[in-house]
């Protein structure tokens, strides 16, 4: 079994160490970098897992998982790049980045796969796309593939697609959190109480998920089945019309998307 060292424990590098321990992989095999001394202690008393220098996980690791915000790589590349061994792994989690970026600024012929990852990874439902840079090999990628399906669904795109992935996979369980809570709003403004209108729609949400997951229909046949003639759906269907929200989620995944190619834009030499 593999060493993972994640590098930068925020949010979603939290996620991938919870969502591994929760799959079963022990805190032994699991070491994290933190900047902040109070942070990392917290997470270690959270998950029993180590927090380390960067040094230390460039030795102890197979798989260096980096998941710094995209304006924080250039430091941690140069920390990293005297440091790597010839058999380390980089796992770039980073919106926008490239693998080239990596190559270019680690020594020649380190392998690098870019994954886009999504928070569910918390509850073992992740969905992670995986693009193999330059020097990775189908080993690499195979490898990395077998880390992210203990924690959810894995598929393999090229590399020119992970700006489109990072639009709709990586930001996706935002626009459904957005949705959820827009919902609640709504209830709220018809009276229920807000405890009431959670459970409602939190429930509609997971039974919706797991009729889009299991079933075989297409969504809109979904969406048909609960749209009955005359009947009260299709009047707020009109309303979700007229307003232009499918235009508005066009146009907001299309913004996402040009926000990560211009995230790796800021990094070209
Ligand atoms: N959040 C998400 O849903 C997803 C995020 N991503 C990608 O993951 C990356 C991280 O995002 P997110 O978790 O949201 O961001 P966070 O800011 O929550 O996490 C990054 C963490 O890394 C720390 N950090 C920065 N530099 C270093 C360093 N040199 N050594 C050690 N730790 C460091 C940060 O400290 P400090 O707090 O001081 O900045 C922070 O705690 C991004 O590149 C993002 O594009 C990808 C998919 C989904
Ligand atoms: O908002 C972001 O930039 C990151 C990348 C995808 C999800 N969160």
């Amino acid at each position: 079994m593999s060493t993972i060292a994640v590098l930068g424990a925020g949010k979603i590098g939290e996620a991938l160490l919870s969502g591994l321990l929760h799959s079963g992989r022990p805190a032994s095999e699991l070491c994290f970098t933190e900047r902040h001394p109070e942070r990392a202690a917290e997470l270690t008393r959270r998950y029993g897992v180590e927090s380390v220098s960067v040094g230390d996980a460039a030795k102890r690791a197979d798989v260096l998982v980096v998941a710094v915000k995209p304006q924080d790589i250039e430091p941690l590349l140069a920390e990293l790049a005297p440091l790597i061994g010839p058999d380390s792994l980089v796992v770039s989690l980073c919106a926008g980045l490239p693998t080239a970026l990596y190559e270019r600024r680690l020594p020649e012929g380190t392998p690098v796969v870019r994954v886009m990852p999504n928070t569910p990874m918390l509850v073992n439902e992740a969905m992670s796309a995986v693009s193999a840079g330059r020097y990775a090999t189908p080993e690499h990628v195979r490898t990395v593939a077998a880390v992210l399906s203990s924690v959810g669904k894995v598929v393999e795109v090229p590399e020119s697609q992970q700006d489109a992935v990072t639009a709709l996979s990586g930001s996706g369980p935002a626009y459904f959190f957005y949705l959820v809570e827009a919902m609640i709003d709504a209830g709220i403004l018809l009276g229920l109480p807000r405890a009431v209108a959670e459970q409602l729609i939190v429930q509609s949400a997971v039974g919706a998920a797991k009729m889009l997951a299991d079933s075989d229909e297409h969504p809109v046949i979904l969406r048909e089945n609960v749209t009955s003639p005359a009947g009260t759906t299709i009047n707020a269907i009109r309303e979700l019309e007229k307003h232009g929200v499918r235009a508005a989620l066009l146009a907001a995944i299309e913004a996402a998307r040009d926000r990560s190619v211009e995230l790796g834009r800021a990094h070209e030499d």
